[in-house]
């Protein structure tokens, strides 16, 4: 078995696969500069294997023969098997080499991904929330509130830049407005704590609008996220109002806490399904007035700016530019490699 060295490019064509727990979207590089292959989005649920999906709707509907395989999956990479957090896939990496015809194949974290996106999106790709101007060439954030709630850091730093996804989903957050404190009684603690993800991701989206139903001797009638943002959208319920502009306050604490973390003077880029859903709201003063009121670094918290990626595929895009130049990111493909 040949080994790459760190760095080392992909063979070209390249299949890169932005898998998610309910959407799979894949395309094909077919070389260092050209726009890639698009394929239509695959339901997960669709398919039993990883391996079908990608022989039926990739490698059956087109004569572009991929040499190697960039994959962004959610879930901890550890071993020659790759269990999937939100759906039944198993991702091997061995297996697609043997009976796909890959050379090559390499999987990356969901998040880091989307940090990689981040590092190349243009003005077109983003919304600004809040009033800051350009991101500086700088460290920056994202964080995606969706099936759960992803968080990654990007290091600038020797003229590289480096994804750190982490698990900063699971932070602790508490409550610090006399209302918060009104609601939080009311929150479900997990083993004797609240963690962001409970509120900032669609179930959250739920959690905090019992809450206030709870809290205010309401009966709760709305039970999936999609229904709260249609009562805040259709203004007709004060709950679910309430709860889309909490939302956004604590969306904006933790989004402000992870800027102090990673100095991120390049910006803080709110991913995820939900944020595209909840623009209006995020541009009201909430968001970043939570974001902002960091004592005593107001002042530097002011000059970041903070917006949502509107980019419809930004992970596979953050992929190809990876798979185009990899020297330009600090990824280390260390046990996360595995070639012919
Ligand atoms: N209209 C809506 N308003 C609020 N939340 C919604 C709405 N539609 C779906 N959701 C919630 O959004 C979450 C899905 O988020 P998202 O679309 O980001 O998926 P994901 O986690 O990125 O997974 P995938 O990559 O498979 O799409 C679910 O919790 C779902 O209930």
């Amino acid at each position: 078995m040949h080994h790459a060295t760190e760095n080392e490019s992909l063979p070209f064509p390249i299949l890169i696969g932005d898998i998610g727990g309910t959407n799979a979207r894949f395309s094909i590089l077919v070389d260092d500069t050209s726009e890639p292959i698009q394929f239509p989005n695959v339901r997960t649920a669709d398919f039993a294997t990883i391996d079908e999906a990608i022989q039926r709707e990739v490698l059956d509907k087109s004569a572009m023969r991929p040499r190697s395989a960039i994959l962004a999956v959610a879930g901890p990479i550890e071993g020659d098997e790759i269990d999937l957090t939100n759906c039944d896939w198993i991702v091997k990496p061995r297996a697609l080499i043997m009976e796909l015809g890959f050379d090559d194949v390499l999987v990356l974290n969901d998040f880091e991904a989307q940090a990689l996106a981040v590092a190349c999106l243009t003005a077109d790709d983003r919304e600004v929330v809040g009033t800051a101007g350009e991101p500086a060439t700088a460290s920056r954030v994202v964080l995606g509130p969706g099936t759960g709630l992803g968080v990654a850091g990007l290091v600038h730093a020797r003229d590289t830049w480096f994804p750190v996804p982490g698990e900063g989903g699971h932070v602790d957050i508490g409550p610090r407005t006399r209302r918060d404190l009104e609601i939080f009684p009311h929150l479900e603690a997990i083993e004797g704590r609240i963690s962001a993800e409970q509120l900032l991701c669609g179930r959250g989206l739920v959690n905090i609008y019992t809450a206030i139903c709870a809290a205010d001797g309401v009966d709760p009638s709305l039970t999936l996220p999609s229904e709260v943002t249609a009562g805040w959208q259709s203004g007709g319920n004060a709950q679910a109002a309430e709860t889309i502009s909490l939302f956004a306050t604590y969306l904006g604490r933790l989004a402000g806490d992870l800027a102090l973390v990673f100095m991120a003077k390049g910006g803080v880029y709110l991913a995820g399904g939900i944020s595209q859903k909840i623009i209006p709201a995020l541009k009201q003063p909430e968001f970043r007035a939570a974001f902002e009121d960091k004592a005593p670094h107001t002042e530097l918290m002011r000059l970041i700016p903070t917006f949502v990626v509107t980019h419809p595929l930004a992970a596979l895009a953050g992929l190809a530019s990876y798979a185009r130049t990899p020297g330009a990111y600090g990824i280390s493909t260390q046990g996360r490699r595995w070639q012919r």
